[in-house]
């Protein structure tokens, strides 16, 4: 599977942060509920999967971007990272271990803590992404080679090895869903978390 976008420039913007800004507890419990299975679904899939970015990918986006198999990005002109701090919000532990199983314990924490977006060649360089191309068309052509590497590996192989490596970070937000549920919408509550997201969105504005 082909994870990829059908806008000009934006891979995926994140989560929508209004859906956090004055929440409704009852809205928030489901839309986090909904953000934790899919990312479960997708992280656990039984076939490969590559994502093709091919235009910005903040936050959730690089969530997503990450717990696909492989990562080819349209370059060079992208920005892709965690940024939660910029929110003056944190990346939950799940978002946090992801990310330290794709570029390392390291780099990830500096990464989260300054909450920093890379341009692709710079995730290239720490190993946020695996390949950089000039164009959308030559990144789905390479991520539909790094796919076609499968026809020649037993499906179950795949999976057991997949689930192996994963397994820890899957494990954890299975076991803790309700905590990690509770977590958020007590956090988003908070007055100085609500300046923070308003803040936030209205830099946004244009
Ligand atoms: C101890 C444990 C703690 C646990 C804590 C618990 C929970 C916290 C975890 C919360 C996790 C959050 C993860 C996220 O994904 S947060 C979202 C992060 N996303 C961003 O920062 C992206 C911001 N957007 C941009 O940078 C740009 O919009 C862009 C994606 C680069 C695209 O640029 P451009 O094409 O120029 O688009 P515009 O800027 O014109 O945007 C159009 C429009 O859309 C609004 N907008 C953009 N992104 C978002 C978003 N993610 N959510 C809501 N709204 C968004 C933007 O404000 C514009 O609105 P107007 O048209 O009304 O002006």
């Amino acid at each position: 599977m082909i994870l990829t976008s059908g806008l000009q420039k934006v891979f995926c913007a994140g989560l929508d942060i209004t859906e956090f800004y004055n929440p409704n507890p009852d809205r928030l419990s489901k839309f986090w509920t909904t953000l934790q299975d899919t990312w479960l679904s997708l992280y656990t899939t039984s076939f490969p999967t590559v994502s093709v970015i091919n235009g910005h990918s903040p936050a959730g986006g690089c969530l997503f971007a990450m717990s696909c198999d492989y990562r080819v990005m349209v370059g060079p002109n992208y920005t892709i990272g965690l940024n939660e701090t910029k929110l003056g919000i944190v990346a939950p532990k799940w978002f946090q271990d992801t990310m330290v199983a794709v570029i390392g314990q390291r780099k990830a924490e500096v990464s989260l803590t300054t909450g920093k977006m890379y341009t692709t060649d710079e995730a290239l360089q720490i190993g946020l992404i695996d390949e950089s191309l000039p164009d959308a068309n030559s990144a789905l052509k390479k991520g539909t080679q790094f796919l076609n590497n499968f026809q020649k590996i037993s499906p179950w192989a795949y999976k057991m090895t997949k689930d192996i490596s994963r397994q820890p970070t899957v494990q954890w937000l299975i076991d803790n869903k309700q905590k990690d549920l509770d977590f958020v919408i007590k956090y988003m509550q908070s007055p100085t978390v609500q300046k923070n997201l308003e803040l936030y969105l209205q830099s946004l504005k244009k």
